[in-house]
């Protein structure tokens, strides 16, 4: 007991310090922050925050002080952009100064720390950027769509077999084209060590022992992490020494099974790389394969636990459930365009716009990070008369850019056709310029994102009809679309129907269209 009231009144006492001297530095710099609302002394603005939504709460605040908001959390500055201008400004225009990422000790606790999104700017970093973009810049993704094409035929007969089991065959398919494009596995061919079952049960001990809660006071109170596991409320370190364990054994398992393969590999993440040194004639160093197994990992590992094309699938299928003329209009235009002879694939993609409105309608509706993924302030900057500090974290409020009134009206309604001209084709606006971030962190999956994404959604409204559940009666029950809360939003589970949309339509047809549309 008496250790802790010293310990507390040594931290207390280092606060006051630190809070006074920061405040007087501060009050050198001729600028002001950005306008926000007014917050409690060092904790600053705790109270007031929806904590589940933070979005919403940062969207009313820039009704009162603006697009450029400044907040202040347990001794953090944080700036919110609520505006692609300013989102541009700073986070692109003036990249050099906005490409860093805040640190949190969870990543390292957890063992993810060598994931690529939350590594600081530098040369590290500049090395599995250039990784990733080798791999998965624009005109390097076609490579892989024939493959995503036959796993997304593969997600056709899985929902015909067990319709019920969605959320997991969305698993398996975002999760098989990855793991193909990263390390050349095939999740069809591999089934005894599936890499995607093993995946799943990975991430079942990692996300839950990602605890935002507990970044935010080890980021304050870094000493609490030096108190033993044992210690009341200390017991996460427990889970996160798992964690750890397991993230660093997947790391090396589909890098391992990467590098056993011959020298002509198909194409993916790993076999670029290396293909690229061998005709450089460059003999890799330790350094140099360490990154190479971390971006890599950070394909595979990192997009699972965040679950972007995941929860944009999910997303998909309940807007299409609860949005039924939506889906019957989709569908006309693809049996117009391609017929029910055969699926839909990429080729058709100019001629189906309504394809590509849902798509973006999907991303807008429910931004799956709807903040972004947090950047930092490299150095003080000056922007439209207000002070940036050093190290402040940068949130892009994607959620706040998406539902602007003023662009896209009635914007909590799920309305594809505003990206469609009176003519028919579809309007400039992809969103993609919002949704996968902004700068030199610009989401570098997203052209892969973008084929996976689109060729999925294309061949379900091809064959199936989503509808909602029915009740004991046989009565269709209304359906409240729910979306969970946290860095990465994804749709609560929900039930639906998927049933075919043609009389007669069982495995085996299903199986000769799937083979018509590979002939
Ligand atoms: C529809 C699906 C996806 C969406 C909406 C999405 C969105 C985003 C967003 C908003 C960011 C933050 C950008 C910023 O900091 O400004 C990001 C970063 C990132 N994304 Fe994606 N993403 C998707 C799929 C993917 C896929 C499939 C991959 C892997 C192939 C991927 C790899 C990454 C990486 C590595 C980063 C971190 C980049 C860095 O820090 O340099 N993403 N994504």
């Amino acid at each position: 007991m008496h250790d802790w009231a010293t310990t507390g009144s040594l931290a207390l006492g280092c606060l006051v310090v630190l809070y006074i001297g920061r405040r007087a530095l501060r009050s050198r710099n001729p600028y002001p922050f950005p306008p926000g609302p007014p917050g409690l002394p060092w904790v600053g603005n705790v109270i007031g925050i929806n904590t589940s939504a933070p979005w919403l709460t940062y969207n009313e605040w820039a009704r009162t002080y603006g697009d450029l908001l400044y907040s202040r959390l347990l001794g953090k500055d944080i700036i919110i952009i609520n505006s692609e201008k300013i989102a541009n400004d700073l986070l692109e225009n003036r990249s050099k100064n906005y490409s860093d990422r805040p640190y949190l000790i969870t990543n390292e606790l957890c063992g993810i720390e060598f994931n690529s999104s939350f590594m600081p700017y530098g040369d590290r970093w500049r090395l599995h950027r250039r990784f990733f973009h080798q791999t998965f810049r624009f005109d390097a993704v076609p490579r892989f769509i024939p493959y995503q094409q036959s796993r997304a035929s593969h997600l056709l007969q899985r929902l015909h077999e067990t319709p019920e089991k969605l959320s997991d065959h969305i698993f398996e398919y975002t999760a098989s084209v990855i793991l193909n494009s990263t390390y050349n596995y095939d999740s069809a061919s591999s089934r005894k060590d599936n890499l995607i079952d093993i995946a799943a049960n990975v991430l079942n001990v990692i996300v839950p022992a990602l605890r935002p809660d507990v970044a935010v006071i080890l980021g304050a109170f870094p000493w609490l992490h030096s108190l033993p596991s044992w210690f009341p409320g200390m017991s996460f370190k427990r889970e996160m020494a798992v964690a750890r364990a397991y993230s660093k054994q997947y790391l090396e398992q589909p890098f391992e099974y990467a590098l056993q393969q011959s020298g002509n590999a198909a194409p993916s993440m790993v076999h670029d790389a290396l293909r690229r040194m061998e005709e450089k004639g460059i003999s890799p160093e330790e350094s140099w394969m360490q990154a190479l197994k971390e971006a890599s990992g950070t394909a595979f590992l990192g997009t699972r636990l965040t679950k972007q094309s995941n929860s944009v699938l999910m997303t998909f299928f309940l807007m299409m459930m609860v949005n039924p003329a939506v889906q019957e209009k989709a569908q006309s235009q693809i049996d117009a365009v391609v017929g029910r002879d055969r699926l839909p694939t990429m080729d058709d993609r100019p001629l189906l716009p309504l394809i590509d409105a849902i798509f973006r309608e999907t991303l807008r509706y429910s931004p799956i990070l709807p903040l972004s993924a947090p950047h930092a302030a490299v150095d003080d900057d000056v922007y439209s008369g207000y002070h940036i500090p050093k190290g402040a974290i940068i949130l892009a409020n994607l959620w706040s850019m998406a539902h602007d009134e003023s662009r896209y009206p009635n914007p909590d309604a799920f309305i594809p056709e505003r990206f469609i001209n009176d003519d028919g084709t579809l309007k400039p606006d992809d969103m993609e310029h919002i949704m996968f971030g902004f700068g030199r962190r610009i989401c570098v999956g997203r052209h892969f994102a973008v084929t996976t994404v689109w060729g999925a959604i294309a061949k379900v409204l091809a064959v199936y009809k989503i509808l909602r559940p029915l009740d004991k009666n046989g009565v269709e029950m209304p359906v409240e679309p729910k979306f969970s809360s946290g860095i990465g939003v994804h749709p609560l589970p929900f039930k639906c129907r998927i049933v075919p949309r043609f009389e007669g339509m069982d495995a085996e047809k299903l199986e000769q269209l799937v083979a018509a549309s590979t002939a």
